[in-house]
């Protein structure tokens, strides 16, 4: 019984490198993205991973990170399950501006407020809370059984569908959240209980 769940944020895409507020837009990977996603599938191949089934969201630098991976793994016929569900918080009407540039027109603590905040959402987009209301359930029902069943799942996904994740499965409060960050290509895994509580966890940084 394994009930091994790994979760990856996709690698650099052009508007982080840009600073640009992403959400549900749909940029590439960058060169560095790409290595990124390469160098997680080589963490994961050296310490024996071999995935049972793969979940990512519908938009494409999530997508190119997990095949990535899997072309290191040598599984690049493995059943990937995408899901709209996994895709990164909606960032409204945010998306597509210059981080900096919102700091200077909003203030820095009203930004770091509509990035990291639990239950404040950005204009015309989704809170943390409200990402977590499609994430989770997602989760619940189409991701977790697999893992329960013994399987050894990859979820590759964003910053905030999958700070989302860790904070239900860390149990972490709304506050704790805020100071949480995930970092592209780094492989996150959790080893789960019988009771699906979390038995390990370990971060898979250089
Ligand atoms: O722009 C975004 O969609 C996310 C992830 O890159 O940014 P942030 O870290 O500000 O939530």
């Amino acid at each position: 019984m394994s009930r091994i769940l790994v979760l990856v944020r996709h690698g650099q895409s052009e508007w982080n490198l840009k600073n640009l507020f992403t959400g549900w837009k749909d940029p590439g990977l960058t060169e560095k993205g790409v290595e990124e996603a390469k160098s997680a599938g080589r963490k994961l191949k050296e310490e024996g991973f071999v995935f049972d089934t793969a979940f990512t969201s519908e938009l494409s630098r999530a997508q190119r990170t997990l095949d990535l991976m899997l072309e290191e793994l040598g599984q690049t016929g493995l059943a990937i399950t995408r899901d709209v569900a996994l895709n990164e918080r909606d960032y409204g009407d945010l998306s597509g501006l210059n981080k900096d540039d919102a700091r200077k027109k909003w203030g820095e603590e009203q930004v770091h407020v509509w990035r990291r905040s639990y239950d404040t959402p950005p204009p015309g987009g989704e809170s943390l809370k409200d990402t977590g209301a499609r994430v989770w359930p997602y989760f619940i029902h189409d991701i977790l059984p697999k893992v329960m069943a013994g399987g050894t799942v990859v979820v590759a996904a964003h910053g905030n569908s999958l700070r989302a994740l860790v904070m239900a499965l860390d149990g972490m409060t709304p506050d704790q959240i805020v100071a949480e960050e995930i970092a592209t290509g780094v492989p996150i895994l959790y080893r789960l209980n019988a009771d699906t509580t979390v038995a390990e966890k370990r971060v898979l940084k250089d």
